[in-house]
């Protein structure tokens, strides 16, 4: 099978998504490469769980999810936000399927904590032959992290995590986080690349925070032999012959390009 490459993108950009973002995807086609994007919607959620007046709060950087606030994520992610992102993509001419990770069994989780998270969910399986059948079909699927219990029953899942466990099911040859930054900043510049322990001394010092943290930490628990690196890159850029630019994740100190190739493009 040709390359692929997984594209998390973060609810931070959703609404500004510009052209640019499914020109690249298309440009990943033309060069043989099958795109998977799996998104967020963050504060998409924030806002609408405000708006019904459901509590929240977050422990370790995800949501508590009860199970009125799971009604408000499924209504989001699932019926807003991936009907939104497929349909823009249809309209930029790229053959797009959105699905919920509860579709299909595409992510099967157990529950993380019950007591402490509510309906938040660890993913175990991922439904790879179905992925695999539509990227055959040259169609772009557009996964909404919301997985689906033993018990039937779905949970929330933070996006970051789904994409490193679709990209490593998926044996993927890229994973990039695209989201409203450049990649990570330090004092007003881009980190062109960063290993594990780098990443650590930059939490320590508060240097990554927040959003930011989820999205290292999946990228550290998804890099192996397959999947050598990750990217963190601004979705609105142009990618270049050589790939993103943003920073790059990768495991050891041994040197690397700033650019995330692609041996396709
Ligand atoms: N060192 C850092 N470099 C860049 N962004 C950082 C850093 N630390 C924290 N952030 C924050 O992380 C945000 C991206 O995470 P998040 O808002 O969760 O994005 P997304 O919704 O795209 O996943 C940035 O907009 C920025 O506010
Ligand atoms: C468990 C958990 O925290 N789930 C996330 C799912 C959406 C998400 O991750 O969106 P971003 O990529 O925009 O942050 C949430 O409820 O916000």
């Amino acid at each position: 099978m040709s390359e692929i490459a997984v594209i998390k993108c973060g609810g931070s950009i959703i609404d500004n998504l510009s052209a640019r973002f499914f020109e690249n995807i298309q440009q990943l086609q033309q060069n043989g490469i099958k795109p998977i994007v799996v998104h967020g919607g963050g504060p998409a959620i924030k806002n609408m769980l405000e708006k019904l007046d459901v509590p929240f709060a977050f422990i370790d950087g995800l949501r508590t999810t009860s199970a009125a606030a799971m009604d408000v994520v499924e209504m989001v992610l699932s019926g807003h936000v991936n009907n939104a992102i497929t349909r823009k993509m249809s309209a930029a001419g790229i053959r797009g399927a959105g699905f919920s990770g509860s579709d299909a069994n595409l992510l099967t989780c157990v529950p993380k904590d019950f007591q402490t998270y509510g309906y938040v969910g660890d993913i175990v399986d991922v439904n790879a032959a179905f992925l695999e059948s539509l990227l055959e079909q040259h169609i772009v699927p557009v996964v909404a992290p919301i997985a689906v219990g033993k018990d039937g029953d779905r949970y929330n899942v933070n996006a970051d995590t789904a994409a490193g466990n679709i990209a490593k099911a998926m044996n993927a040859d890229k994973l990039i986080f695209v989201t409203d930054v450049p990649g990570i900043m330090q004092d007003g510049g881009l980190v062109p690349s960063a290993t594990e322990v780098q990443i650590e001394e930059l939490i320590d010092k508060g240097i990554i925070h927040g959003g930011m943290v989820p999205k290292v930490k999946a990228a550290l628990a998804c890099l192996n032999d397959d999947l050598q690196d990750v990217m963190i890159a601004d979705a609105n850029q142009a990618i270049s012959a050589a790939g993103f630019t943003g920073t790059m994740i990768n495991q050891s100190e041994e040197a690397v390009s700033h650019d995330s190739n692609f041996s396709n493009l």
